[in-house]
């Protein structure tokens, strides 16, 4: 049990060692893949057994690359399959790169192949569909070496298309932003193409000769040998061509060794021309033959055309006139196909502008709709405002009517108040005691139930006015009431119902009560201290009271027999409570 425990310790100190060396290997192999990808890419089009090998290589490891490399290793595949002449394969593959890799790059760089692909294979309009997209997403290239493929793209997709002028300001633009390195190869081969086509005059032999070095200083011999065919055309249209020969001839194993049919073609053709030219038509027709035998010929049909006339001209001069008829009829043929290319191209062109009028249309069309809808935004922008002041003007006016109806509310109560209570000392006034008390009295009198009247009187106040001031009679006024309005519960009426008279209408009371609360009340009035007004001595009430049981319910008659026993009150030297049936 102890040793397998110390077994397993082991293992795991071992993976501590190791996993770490393991991680780090599979580093190392990812990078070396990074290595041969990046081989293959710069020798893709110098050396293709050096690129089939690092390829095979790749492949055999393909489940161990990170996704970005299996993308780019079907990109150079793509690359392998077009230079081996399985377009529609390489255009599958690249296609494939173009939908899916996440390497903005790599879709950019894919796209630029089938542009070359599409327009190999004169599908115009496939072409002009991945033009666009290279169109699209140039801006968003930040590697300019990159970016200018797509420039190197559309040059030579302009080029088959015999848009020269195209050609030439895509070149121009090249040139401008100072390619370099191999894009600087294929412009300026891109440009000689374009140039000995529409500018042969304006060329100069330096033209030739410095892109050949470019192509030379960046390994790139099949291009430089391009040129060395268009150096060979130009030497032909300036009737040198015995040095067309000297240069070409020079070359020719080079050439032919890369197995690349354009350069074939170009080379073949311009020696068999220059041959043609100096008169040996029979060295001509050799040259001919090699473009007329080609299994691709006719993928290059406008050298096919110069190759078969060379060819029936060799015949009539050979006088094999069967021959020369076979060979003129083929040159016929191919020239109808040739003319029926250029169709081809014409619609082409004419259907890419008639496109680009409608995406201009669909551009006005989309700035039309953004307008709208920039329109409605200010609208409803607009609108909001509005509604917005719209919504404080509301709020304004539901504000100043709340307050209009507040403030009227309180004038209503100030109004209400001021006519039912009296303003000095806050008890109600005698109207308004009269009217809640006759309401009291007459319900009172249905349920046969007892009410009681007391009236009270300040004893000698003319006194206090006199000598102590009517705004201290005032006070004097205000505390009395103050005084008794702690004696009255929440049923019972207190009113001021003269100068310095005042009732209290008691319902529910009986006589005894009623007396009870009069006295407590004369008692309180009594206790008012008085030196806080400066005064001297006591202020004193009279009061009478008159009850429902002895008088009956009427108001006028419970308050003259109230004011009988208050005037017998005073009488009997004031400062008392006295009863009705009593005073008789
Ligand atoms: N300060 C003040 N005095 C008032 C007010 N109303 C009435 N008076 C005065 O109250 C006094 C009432 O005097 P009288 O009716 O002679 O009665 P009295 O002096 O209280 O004498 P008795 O009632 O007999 O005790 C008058 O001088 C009135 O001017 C008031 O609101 N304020």
């Amino acid at each position: 049990m102890k040793a397998n425990k110390g077994y397993k310790k082991l293992i795991l100190c071992m993976s501590f060692f190791y996993i770490p060396f393991l991680v780090s290997s599979k580093q190392l192999e990812l990078e070396a893949v990074d290595a041969q990808l990046q081989l293959a890419e710069n020798v893709k089009s110098s050396d293709s057994v050096r690129f089939d090998e690092l390829l095979y290589s790749i492949n055999s490891k393909f489940d161990q690359l990170t996704i970005d490399q299996k993308y780019r290793y079907l990109f150079l595949s793509a690359y392998q399959s077009s230079y081996k002449g399985d377009v529609a394969k390489a255009i599958g593959l690249y296609k494939h790169v173009e939908r899916n890799s996440q390497n903005v790059n790599l879709r950019y760089k894919a796209s630029v192949s089938l542009v070359n692909l599409f327009s190999l294979r004169k599908d115009w309009q496939s072409g002009f569909d991945y033009l666009d997209t290279i169109n699209n997403n140039f801006e968003s290239i930040e590697d300019v070496s990159t970016r200018h493929l797509g420039l190197i793209g559309a040059s030579f997709f302009y080029n088959e298309l015999e848009q020269y002028e195209m050609t030439q300001i895509f070149v121009g633009r090249l040139i401008d932003e100072e390619v370099s390195g191999r894009n600087l190869c294929m412009t300026l081969g891109l440009k000689l193409r374009a140039d000995l086509v529409t500018r042969k005059s304006e060329l100069k032999e330096s033209d030739f000769t410095s892109g050949i070095q470019s192509c030379l200083d960046v390994n790139e011999p099949i291009i430089a040998n391009v040129m060395r065919s268009y150096f060979g055309a130009f030497y032909n249209y300036k009737k040198e061509s015995e040095t067309t020969i000297k240069l070409l001839e020079r070359h020719y194993e080079e050439s032919m060794g890369f197995n690349y049919p354009f350069l074939t073609f170009e080379i073949n053709i311009a020696l068999a021309k220059a041959y043609q030219n100096i008169g040996d038509l029979k060295k001509a027709k050799q040259f001919a033959r090699v473009v007329a035998d080609s299994p691709v010929a006719n993928d290059y049909i406008e050298r096919l055309v110069e190759a078969f006339e060379i060819i029936a001209l060799h015949a009539m001069e050979k006088n094999e006139f069967e021959k020369a008829v076979y060979y003129q009829d083929k040159y016929i043929r191919a020239k109808e196909k040739l003319f029926e290319q250029a169709k081809a191209k014409q619609i082409a062109i004419e259907f890419s502008k008639h496109r680009a009028v409608e995406k201009d249309n669909q551009i006005k069309i989309l700035n039309n709709q953004n307008r709208i809808l920039q329109l409605e935004k200010e609208l409803s922008e607009e609108s909001a405002l509005y509604n917005r002041w719209i919504i404080i003007l509301l709020v304004v006016s539901v504000s100043i009517l709340f307050m209009w109806v507040f403030y009227v509310k309180r004038s209503q109560q100030k109004l209400r108040y001021l006519a039912e209570f009296d303003s000095l000392t806050g008890v109600s006034n005698r109207a308004y005691f009269n009217q809640n008390s006759e309401a009291i009295l007459n319900y009172y009198s249905k349920t046969n139930r007892t009410a009681s009247l007391v009236l009270f009187d300040l004893d000698n106040f003319k006194k206090i006015n006199d000598t102590y001031g009517h705004p201290i009679g005032d006070e004097v006024l205000k505390l009395a009431a103050e005084a008794c309005k702690a004696c009255v519960r929440k049923v019972d009426i207190f009113g001021r119902v003269g100068g310095e008279e005042f009732a209290m209408l008691l319902p529910g009371c009986e006589l005894e009560q009623a007396l009870k609360i009069a006295e407590d009340c004369r008692a309180k009035i009594e206790s008012i201290d008085t030196s806080t007004l400066g005064m001297q001595g006591k202020i004193t009430a009279s009061f009478g009271v008159a009850d429902s049981a002895s008088t009956g319910y009427l108001l006028k008659d419970l308050t003259a027999n109230a004011d009988e026993a208050m005037y017998l009150a005073k009488r009997r030297g004031r400062n008392r409570v006295v009863n009705y049936q009593s005073s008789e």
